[in-house]
């Protein structure tokens, strides 16, 4: 696979580059937070239409979110994001660097990554498109049923198709919307630790009609897509990791940087990986889980990679991706993949003595082996999850939350060990 990414100058224009002399190429747009299953669909047939015509499958990702862009404007006067990254997306699913591992594994030969503006934004549906054709060759658009692109959202299906058959430049292949139907999701969405311990489940699924109606209207709730990004965000916001993980069709995981604790967790008996901030994936509701824990190595050497991938792409220039071996530290029989007691929260038992208040992502790996003491700091790693064990509590001293602890571990390893 191979990356190319591209930033509008501040017209909005985009200086395409030209795949190809003799291939023509497949092409689908969006953003694939999450790489969910329906995101995957409209993928995986760009991948197999590619194949059929002898064409390169292109896949147009943007970063940042257009839904954050967007959001970030209407609450700053119209303004775009500061180029300095410092406003980070703490909605996204995954970043880039796990769609792009995504995409990898589903054959795709380009991916080009373009800066979201909103002077890119502006750009009309036909001017966004002709360039498509003109430039990258593109003789196929593949979309899902409901998509819509350029100013103001005017490229509808029904427009798009429309323009296809009266220039006859490009043919839209449509993916019907996968998955189970449409959902309602409230707005905003208000995270909420279940007060039970155990496995959560959708909490619209018991609501009778009348109820779920009730509800909507309290909540102002908007309808999605079932197998939608917005909806995944919603069930992890309720702890409801395993639901979600069926419309990913993956596990969920967020990663990021080992940096040092309190080190209390040692004297506890059950040392912590904990995940520096800023973390990359979203963070589920604060809880107890069970899950994994996955060693991708040195963050530096991730660091590297990724700021070296940037620069040979800075000037539109295609580059291969390299994951770093990362594929097989993350498969499930890997030797750097362990069971995990994970744990989101503000440590309600400590943080009126250490008067730490911060959210915290951390995680006791089960390495089978007690001696074996994991040495992970200044480590990239992955944290995935697979249910919602207890909610946080605030316990009257640690030996009651080591005792918890040795119960939550239970828990894991009878799941996952
Ligand atoms: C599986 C797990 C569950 C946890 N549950 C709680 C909890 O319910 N209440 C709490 O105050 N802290 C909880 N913690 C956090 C511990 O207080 C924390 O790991 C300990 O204070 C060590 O922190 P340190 O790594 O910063 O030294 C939990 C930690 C883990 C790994
Ligand atoms: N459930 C689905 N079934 C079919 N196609 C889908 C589904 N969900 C998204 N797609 C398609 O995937 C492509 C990329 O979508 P994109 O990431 O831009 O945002 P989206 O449609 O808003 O997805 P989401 O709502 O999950 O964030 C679009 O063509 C979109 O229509």
């Amino acid at each position: 696979m191979k990356i190319i990414r591209l930033a509008p100058d501040e017209s909005g224009n985009i200086d395409w580059p030209l795949l190809s002399a003799s291939r023509k190429s497949v092409v689908t747009v969006g953003a694939f937070d999450g790489v969910h299953r329906g995101h995957r669909a409209v993928v995986k047939r760009t991948v197999a239409l590619a194949k059929q015509f002898d064409a390169l499958s292109v896949v147009i990702m943007f970063e940042p979110r257009p839904a954050f862009v967007h959001g970030y404007a209407k609450a700053h006067g119209n303004d775009e994001l500061p180029a300095d990254g410092s406003v980070a997306d703490t909605d996204q699913l995954t970043g880039v660097g796990q769609r792009l591992r995504a995409l990898n594994e589903l054959g795709v030969d380009y991916v080009i990554i373009v800066k979201y503006t909103l002077a890119f934004a502006d750009k009309s549906f036909r001017f966004f498109l002709g360039q498509l054709v003109g430039r990258l060759g593109m003789r196929t658009l593949v979309l899902g049923k409901d998509a819509s692109m350029g100013a103001g959202r005017a490229g509808t299906i029904d427009k798009i198709e429309t323009l296809a058959l009266a220039t006859g430049m490009f043919e839209l292949v449509v993916v019907d919307d996968e998955g189970r139907g449409r959902t309602r999701v409230p707005q905003p969405i208000v995270p909420t630790m279940p007060a039970t311990r155990g496995p959560v489940s959708d909490p619209r699924a018991a609501m009778p009609k009348a109820e779920r109606r009730a509800w909507s209207k309290a909540t102002n709730a908007r309808e999605v897509r079932d197998w939608s990004s917005t909806n995944v965000r919603f069930l992890l916001a309720n702890g409801d990791i395993e639901d979600a993980n069926d419309i990913l069709g993956d596990l969920h995981g967020v990663e990021g940087t080992v940096v040092h604790g309190e080190e209390r967790g040692r004297q506890l008996g059950f040392p912590t990986a904990n995940v520096a901030e800023p973390v990359d994936g979203y963070l589920p509701v604060d809880g107890v889980y069970a899950g994994w824990l996955v060693d991708l190595g040195p963050a530096a050497d991730y660091d590297e990679r990724v700021e070296r991938s940037k620069r040979e792409a800075s000037d539109g220039i295609s580059h291969q991706y390299d994951g770093g071996g990362i594929e097989a530290r993350l498969a499930m029989t890997s030797p750097l993949r362990w069971p995990a007691a994970i744990s989101i929260g503000t440590k309600p038992t400590f943080n009126d003595q250490s008067g730490r208040h911060e959210r915290v992502l951390e995680a006791y790996a089960l390495t089978g082996d007690d001696s074996d003491w994991l040495d992970l700091y200044g480590h990239r790693v992955r944290v995935e999850f697979e249910q919602f064990i207890r909610p946080q509590i605030e316990f009257d001293g640690p030996d009651a939350l080591k005792a918890e602890l040795a119960d939550n571990v239970r828990t894991v390893h009878d799941l996952l060990g």
